[in-house]
């Protein structure tokens, strides 16, 4: 006797079904890929945790989540490992000491920080996020993540725009294990 769960009937293509082009947002020439649709649909949003769970490598100690919306996804892919979740986040926001980079995205430039006592020497770090752009977010979380002695063993992303080159941002930063559900060529 064989039982589907049913996260595996959901399709990474149906995933994608569910993410929508928004042209012209935040400002014109980029195509923002809004994921809104996707967390209305308990079906889609599940499956999409599973899937991005079911990409870790074993023995994930950490998950880092970044502000906003990878708390989406981060958070409960954390509890699915059983792994910590860590909340990287916008400046000011964390209450004690911490350390924090700035970087460039699509759209503009960010300030992201991390509790300096949030990540144990050693531990294993999963990053998950939503969106894997130029790859400049996943690239400052991962600094973060080293300078607190944490060692980054995989980024999972919902979707990645490949057409922006992140592969090659992240790969020379040392990151090569990322996994995208959806990727989109152009
Ligand atoms: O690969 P990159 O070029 O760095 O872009 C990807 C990042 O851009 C978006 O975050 P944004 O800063 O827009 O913040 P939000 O999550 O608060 O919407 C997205 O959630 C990723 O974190
Ligand atoms: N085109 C895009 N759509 C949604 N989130 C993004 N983050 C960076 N670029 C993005």
């Amino acid at each position: 006797m064989s039982a589907t769960p049913a996260a595996t009937a959901v399709s990474n293509a149906d995933i994608a079904a569910l993410i929508a082009d928004v042209p012209d947002f935040p400002k014109p020439g980029v195509t923002f890929k809004d994921i809104t649709p996707l967390l209305s649909s308990p079906e889609g949003f599940a499956a999409t945790v599973a899937a991005l769970a079911a990409s870790a490598p074993s023995g994930i100690d950490v998950v880092c989540g970044m502000e906003a919306r990878g708390f989406i996804f981060g958070a409960p892919v954390a509890l699915a490992l059983g792994a910590a979740f860590v909340p990287v986040r916008k400046p000011g926001k964390l209450p004690r000491e911490v350390v924090e980079t700035t970087y460039d995205l699509e759209y503009g430039t960010e300030t992201l920080a991390v509790h300096a006592d949030a990540i144990t020497p050693g531990a294993r770090v999963l990053i998950v996020d939503d969106v894997l752009a130029t790859g400049g977010t996943v690239a400052a979380t991962a600094d973060l993540v080293r300078r607190l002695g944490g060692s980054l063993v995989s980024v999972s992303v919902v979707l990645e725009l490949a057409f922006l080159g992140p592969r090659a941002v992240l790969a020379g930063h040392g990151i090569d294990a990322v996994t995208a559900l959806v990727t989109y060529e152009d």
